[in-house]
């Protein structure tokens, strides 16, 4: 389980505050109007920001004091973050070792996971040789390697069409549950949170509200996504 315990987090004079947990297995959606902090929460779970008070718990551990490379977590991005030098496996390798020293069976990791995300053959191309939606594909084999519990997506899925989009969801779907992973998903379409999530939390007015069902939010949203939804 994730746990929010009193969090305040501070971006000069933007406050965002969020106190709930998330079941772990859970997959949840993160939406709000766009400057409500929904990036602002995700890179303070990540610990690319520090905490201005409050605690995060990950299984009753406390891992506030941890840097980014400690915690159970790995964060896909809206840009994939994708060294254009290296190849595609050394992209994904990264994963497993910044300095690229990858044992035989740590290779092998890295081809799996290629092939996991149907990107076998591609290993020694530059992700300039691929496609918007096989980056997206690369980018994610790197976050499998990771082997990590707890998978932040901040919009990563965001530069693709409707059909390669919904594709990408339904895969991440597919090896969070084979993974048992917890996934938070920042998400601006509420067709891609319903789809992928059962559950969303709602940023907005500087707070990070408790996840709730998907269906229930949309059939009764408050006002602060009544505007963002235009009804
Ligand atoms: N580096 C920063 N320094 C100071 N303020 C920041 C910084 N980054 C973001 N902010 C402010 O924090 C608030 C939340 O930004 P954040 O990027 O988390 O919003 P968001 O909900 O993810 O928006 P979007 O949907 O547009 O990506 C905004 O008011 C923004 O101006």
């Amino acid at each position: 389980m994730l746990t929010l315990d009193g969090l305040l987090i501070r971006q000069d004079d933007f406050k965002l505050k969020a106190e709930f947990s998330v079941d772990a297995g859970a997959r949840v959606a993160v939406i709000g109007a766009s400057g409500a902090g929904k990036s602002t929460l995700l890179n303070a779970i990540a610990g690319f920001l520090e905490l201005s008070a409050g605690r995060l718990l990950w299984c009753g551990e406390d891992i506030t004091g941890k840097t980014p490379g400690e915690r159970p977590i790995s964060m896909l991005f809206q840009d994939n973050n994708l060294f254009p030098h290296l190849t595609v496996a050394q992209n994904v390798g990264l994963g497993i070792d910044p300095g690229l020293r990858l044992s035989a069976t740590q290779k092998d990791q890295v081809t799996e996971a290629l092939r996991r995300v149907g990107l076998d053959g591609f290993e020694a191309r530059k992700p300039g040789q691929l496609s918007g939606g096989q980056q997206s594909r690369a980018a994610l084999a790197r976050v499998l390697v990771q082997r990590k519990p707890l998978i932040l997506l901040d919009e990563p899925f965001s530069a693709l069409g409707p059909a390669l989009k919904a594709e990408m969801l339904d895969l991440v779907g597919e090896l969070a549950a084979e993974t048992h992973a917890t996934v938070l998903m920042v998400s601006h379409d509420p067709e891609d949170a319903g789809r992928f999530a059962a559950l969303a939390v709602l940023v907005a007015e500087g707070q990070a509200s408790a996840p709730v069902p998907v269906a229930e939010l949309m059939a009764n949203p408050p006002e602060a996504l009544k505007d963002y939804l235009g009804r």
